[in-house]
Order: C-alpha cells, then sequence, then structure tokens
C-alpha cells in the first residue's frame, strides 16, 4: 500500500506539472476527478489523451487558409503526386484518405496506380515524370513496394525538392548533421513532435526513449527528439535491456511494429507517450473483423503516463496532416523560386 501511494502522489505530481505546461484545450482532458482523487484510491489514474485527430483537424485548416490566401497570386494549387503499386489493401485505403485530404484543403492530387508486377523501369519513368512536372510540389510512392522493386532505388529517384516523404538519403542525412536543414522531414516523425508542441510538452532537457530505429519512423525521430535538446536512447530488436531504458524516459515515442509490445510497467510515471504502431488484430466483434493496436499496451500505459496518444486517433491522422504541411512548403518554395 505504501508503494501504491507514494506512485499514486507522484503520479499527481506529474501531472500538475504538466497541466500547469498544457495549453487550454488539453486541460479540460485531464479531468478534474483524476487529479482530485484520493491518493490512496485503487482505480488507476487516467493520462491525459494527446488527441491527434483534433490536432490534424486543427492543422487542415490552418492549410486550407493558406491556400485560400496564396493560390490566386501563384495561379495554381499546391499539388501532391500519390503512386500506388500493387493492390494490397491497407495502401489503397492509406492512398484513398491522402487524396481525400488533398481535396479537402484544395490541393491538386494526381495518383498513378501501377500492377504488382510493374517494372522498375516503368516505375522509375512515373516518378521522373513527376519530378518535371511543374504543377507537382510533391511525390508520394506507397510503401512497401513489392519485392522485385529495389525501394531505395526508387525513393532516390524522387527529386529533393519534391520528396514530401523526407525518405531521400539526403534528407535524412541532413536531419542528422548539425546546421544543416532538411528540406522535408519525415512526416510521422514530424507529426509526433507536432502533437508534442501543441500539447505543451516541453522536450529541452528530457530523456527520451525511441523503440524503433526504422529509417522512415525510429530513426528520424530519435533526430528530431536530439535536435530539440532531449537526450535520447534508441532502443531495437538487440537490445538487451529495452525495457529498462524505457523506464528511464520523460517521453517515449513507440514505433517497433509489435501490437502492445510496450506494457504499462515499462513506462515511468508521469511520463509522455507517443505511440506510432498500427497494428491490425483480429477482433471478430468489429465491423471490418479487426481493431487496430498500437506498439504500447493503452489501457496499462495509460494509467501509469501523464498524457498519451490512443490508437486510432493519434499519430495516424498526424502522418497526413504533415504530408499535406509539407507539399504547402514545397509549393511554397517553388511559387517563390520562380
Ligand atoms: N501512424 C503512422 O502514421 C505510421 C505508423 N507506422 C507504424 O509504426 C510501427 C513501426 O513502423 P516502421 O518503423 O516502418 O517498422 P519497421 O518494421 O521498419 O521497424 C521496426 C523497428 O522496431 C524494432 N523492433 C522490432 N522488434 C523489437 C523488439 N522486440 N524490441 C525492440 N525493438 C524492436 C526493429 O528493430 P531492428 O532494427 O533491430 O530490426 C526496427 O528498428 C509499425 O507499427 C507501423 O505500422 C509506420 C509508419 C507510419
Ligand atoms: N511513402 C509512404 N509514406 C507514408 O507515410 C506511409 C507509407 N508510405 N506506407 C504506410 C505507412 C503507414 N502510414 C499511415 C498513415 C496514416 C494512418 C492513419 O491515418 N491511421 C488512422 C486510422 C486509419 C484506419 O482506421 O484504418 C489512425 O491512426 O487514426 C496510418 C498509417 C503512412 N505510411
Amino acid at each position: 500500500m505504501a508503494f501504491l501511494q507514494q506512485q499514486q502522489q507522484r503520479l499527481a505530481a506529474g501531472q500538475q506539472r504538466q497541466r500547469a505546461a498544457a495549453p487550454a484545450v488539453l486541460r479540460s482532458s485531464i479531468s478534474r476527478r483524476t487529479l482530485l482523487r484520493p491518493l490512496a484510491a485503487a482505480a488507476p489514474t487516467k493520462a491525459g489523451l494527446i488527441d491527434g485527430k483534433k490536432i490534424a483537424e486543427d492543422i487542415r485548416k490552418e492549410i486550407a487558409a493558406e491556400v485560400q490566401q496564396l493560390q490566386k497570386a501563384a495561379g495554381r494549387a499546391p499539388g501532391l503526386a500519390v503512386v500506388l503499386v500493387g493492390a494490397r489493401k491497407d495502401s489503397e485505403t492509406y492512398v484513398r484518405s491522402k487524396k481525400k485530404a488533398c481535396a479537402e484543403v484544395g490541393f491538386e492530387s494526381f495518383g498513378t496506380d501501377l500492377a504488382e508486377d510493374v517494372s522498375q523501369e516503368e516505375l522509375l519513368r512515373v516518378v521522373a515524370q513527376y519530378n518535371a512536372d511543374p504543377k507537382v510540389d510533391g511525390i508520394l510512392v506507397q510503401l512497401p513496394l513489392p519485392k522485385h522493386i529495389n525501394e531505395q532505388a526508387v525513393l532516390d529517384a524522387i527529386s529533393l525538392e519534391k520528396d514530401v516523404d523526407g525518405f531521400h538519403p539526403q534528407n535524412i542525412g541532413s536531419l542528422a548533421m548539425r546546421g544543416r536543414n532538411p528540406t522535408f522531414v519525415s512526416c510521422t516523425p514530424k507529426g509526433c513532435m507536432e502533437l508534442l508542441k501543441r500539447s505543451g510538452v516541453q522536450v529541452a532537457g528530457k530523456t527520451a526513449a525511441v523503440v524503433g530505429r526504422s529509417n522512415i519512423v525510429g530513426l528520424p525521430a530519435a533526430l528530431l527528439l536530439q535536435n530539440a535538446d532531449a537526450t535520447v536512447t534508441m532502443v531495437h530488436s538487440r537490445t538487451p535491456n529495452a525495457e529498462e531504458v524505457v523506464r528511464a524516459a520523460d517521453i517515449v515515442i513507440a514505433a517497433c511494429g509489435k501490437a502492445e509490445m510496450v506494457k504499462g510497467d515499462w513506462i515511468k510515471p508521469g511520463a509522455v507517450v507517443i505511440d506510432v504502431g498500427i497494428n491490425a488484430v483480429d477482433d471478430a466483434s468489429a465491423k471490418r473483423g479487426y481493431r487496430l493496436v498500437g506498439d504500447v499496451a493503452f489501457a496499462e500505459a495509460a494509467a501509469v503516463a501523464s498524457m498519451i496518444t490512443p490508437v486510432p486517433g493519434g499519430v495516424g491522422p498526424m502522418t497526413i496532416a504533415m504530408l499535406l504541411q509539407n507539399t504547402l512548403e514545397g509549393y511554397k518554395r517553388r511559387v517563390a523560386s520562380r
């Protein structure tokens, strides 16, 4: 019981600190009942929810307003080209939601759907066409690509000025070097940082753990946190003491692609948890026959963390909002340099 009390006390203190830093929109999501609950209560304390869906919606509105303002003088709307290879159901869904988001903010979207067995040469030709198209500000080739295609060769072929995914080696390399600004920052890690920023979470001086080291999520997320003056540790499949490293962190970004791997007792009381994971698990009671869960065991972690993102409704919608933001940035640069 003494331990529980201590933990509750630490939690309440952490939450009050976070609450003081949090903007009004978020403050309302940390309930009074949570804060005023007697310390010895057995029920788990609920973390404040970081509402990625709402924050992404705010950003889309900001983008739409800017497009309205800019497009008359520019003579055209921002343009995003999305290339889809094959017929993976999840990829088709993502591409559809990207095109829908484009329409919503007043972008023009271009799309090329290629057959699963398309040759690498043909795919490279499509990329080259979009590189040369003056109406296209951003190019996204949906991943994963079929096995017979060299993914990196395709990503390398996207013009640096149109690499709105931020996957070009020069963009990732610039992120890793002090004093260099990448042309574009990858959407998912950029979305994680934006969630922290818009939730009033201070990053400078904090310890952070990133679970996962992929080129598209874990690595750039760690670099961004480090550039924001956090002290960062990366955890991967060969890390023997992942749990211990995560438990030392004030900020956790989970991107390991393993459903609910990060447990509640891995989380330091009062930590902020950003869950990037998107995993489908079978669920006969769900309409689609499956439901989405993150890389974090949400309920357990929410009982310990001060703030946490849900899945769905957390990082996912932010990825799309950042894709639009990157495309708008590219458009503004290209219009200005005419
Ligand atoms: N919300 C969004 O917008 C997006 C969500 N995602 C989701 O994010 C997650 C990560 O995606 P992505 O980076 O592409 O995945 P990858 O499979 O490319 O990378 C996973 C990383 O996690 C590490 N890892 C795997 N198992 C463990 C383990 N047991 N302990 C510690 N680390 C481990 C791997 O280590 P190692 O390097 O040693 O193999 C690897 O670095 C997925 O769930 C994906 O669906 C991805 C993109 C966008
Ligand atoms: N070139 C490229 N760029 C990418 O950015 C890219 C990619 N390839 N391949 C696949 C991953 C995955 N990804 C997601 C985007 C949005 C949601 C998203 O909006 N998810 C919703 C739920 C969607 C649903 O209900 O199915 C949510 O989390 O709330 C998820 C995942 C982008 N990726």
